[in-house]
């Protein structure tokens, strides 16, 4: 019996996030991947003597066949459910400043000279090809206020081969910039809807537009109420903004917006909280928009670098995970440049690192709550894992398409090294021959996961892989 052409069969180490609490490692696993970049089977243990059967009883026999060496595993892609693309060129400035200081002084200065839509084409190649390369299979673009920079953003990606959600800022308002803003409303909304044109014109699906309202405190109520009309009328739109980031923010928020009780009201209001709405930080949410939230079913980018960074604080994301935003919808972000780095790596460090400062800050570890809740605990590796990729997916729509290996889902993976010759020193050691007993097999496998999340970068990343095609890594270069 032959299946239609299937194109690649790999076979090795494969680990892919089950829920928050736990994950799959499957140490000779055999994935195959179809001509159209789905997984079409997986069988999970094979020992090398049943290798031939199995790829024969699939129909498989004659596909390329790439056996993973030992020290090496499949990790599916991360995804960044929030980051600007225009402000990695500002990287690891502005450290000094909180958010609305930093925003006038060192963000929307570098934003600005994206008018200069050469400027904005040489600079996306160099930011994609970085973020790409750092294991980000999906990303969720903010680009600039600039229709034709942020065409040119959708262009790279486009030709690159990511998969993202690329979104133009709607700005109307800028008491921080005069010089940085919209003339009004209907520009805006005229830009917007162009750009999704645009994006939906593309020849493949992999690139899809994003309605982008920045903040609160950069659109008038006229926008607002006009893009969440678009959100209402097209529910396959997907919304990013920033929610609760800042205390000072949030004062102006309420002063702009009197007549509402809230940050999040203020969205509720205009028609932009819903399932897919990705509501970056959620830092300082009150109760009642912790409620408000998790009714309207919206997302989280949990942005703990730039959170740590720009001295926001420290977003409680075991009380949002407890109180089940969205089904438990909590993703990482990068959020260049208030984060100084481009992998989703570093997020993970620090979502760890936060849930420990929280505890130390709070006292002892909750008695209160079962295994099954995280609030008053460390992130364990599990969670990591999962707000990287599923949570991630699911926060921006995805979660039935990528974000796991399962048959169906798109093949968006990374082929992970931690040996020796990726070059990454400090992941030493962790060799090891297949041929081992298949206990101690799990067991190196759960340590090789762990030192690669929290010591591996992108030496450690040897290709991705988005729809099955490869686009990046160390060993495409
Ligand atoms: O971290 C942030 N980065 C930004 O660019 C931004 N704009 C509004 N609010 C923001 N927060
Ligand atoms: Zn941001």
């Amino acid at each position: 019996m032959t299946n239609a052409p299937l194109r690649t069969v790999f076979y090795g180490p494969v680990i892919s996030s089950k829920d928050l609490t736990a994950y799959h490692a499957w140490p000779r696993c055999v994935l195959c991947v179809g001509a159209d970049g789905h997984i079409a089977w997986i069988e999970h243990d094979v020992a090398p003597s049943d290798l031939q059967t199995v790829l024969e009883t699939n129909g498989s026999a004659d596909a390329n066949f790439i056996e993973l060496r030992a020290g090496e595993f499949l990790l599916p892609g991360f995804v960044d459910t929030h980051t600007h693309a225009p402000q990695v060129p500002n990287i690891g400035s502005g450290q000094q400043y909180t958010l609305l200081e930093w925003l006038q002084h060192v963000t929307f200065p570098m934003e600005e000279q994206f008018a200069d839509v050469s400027f904005a084409h040489t600079s996306y190649k160099d930011v994609v090809r970085r973020i790409i390369d750092s294991g980000t299979t999906t990303c969720c673009y903010y680009s600039t206020l600039h229709l034709d920079a942020t065409k040119a953003l959708a262009d790279v990606v486009h030709a690159a081969g990511q998969r993202a959600f690329v979104g133009k800022c709607n700005m109307d308002v800028n008491d921080l910039c005069a010089t940085y803003v919209e003339s009004d409303a209907a520009a805006s909304l005229r830009d917007t809807d162009n750009l999704i044109a645009y994006i939906r014109a593309l020849p493949h699906d992999l690139v899809r537009p994003v309605l982008t309202p920045r903040f609160a405190l950069s659109c008038s109520r006229q926008l607002l109420s006009a893009l969440g009309e678009r959100a209402r009328a097209d529910r396959s739109l997907l919304v990013q903004t920033h929610i609760d980031e800042n205390i000072g923010e949030i004062q102006a928020v309420h002063n702009t917006f009197p007549e509402c009780s809230s940050y999040a009201a203020v969205y509720d209001k205009y028609n932009l909280l819903g399932q897919h709405t990705v509501l970056a930080h959620a830092v300082h949410l009150t109760d009642a928009e912790l409620e408000l939230i998790k009714e309207r079913r919206s997302g989280v980018a949990h942005c703990p670098t730039s959170n740590f960074n720009l001295n926001s604080g420290i977003c409680n994301v075991g009380r949002l995970l407890d109180n089940g935003i969205n089904a438990r919808l909590v993703g990482l972000g990068t959020d260049i440049s208030g984060g100084f780095s481009t992998s989703i790596l570093t997020e993970i460090r620090h979502a760890s690192i936060a849930s420990k400062a929280l505890l130390m800050h709070t006292g002892s570890e909750s008695q209160r709550h079962t295994d099954s809740t995280f609030e008053g605990k460390p992130l364990g590796v599990a969670a990591c894992l999962h707000l990287a990729t599923l949570g991630g997916a699911r926060v921006c729509g995805l979660g039935e398409r990528v974000g796991k290996f399962a048959p169906g889902y798109a093949f968006d993976a990374l082929l992970v090294s931690v040996r020796t010759d990726a070059g990454n020193p400090r992941l030493w050691g962790v060799e090891q021959d297949r041929e081992l007993g298949i206990k101690r097999l799990g067991h190196i496998l759960d340590s090789m996961l762990e030192r690669f999340l929290f010591t591996g970068d992108d030496r450690n990343i040897l290709r991705v892989y988005v729809q099955g095609k490869c686009i990046g890594g160390a060993a495409w270069r």
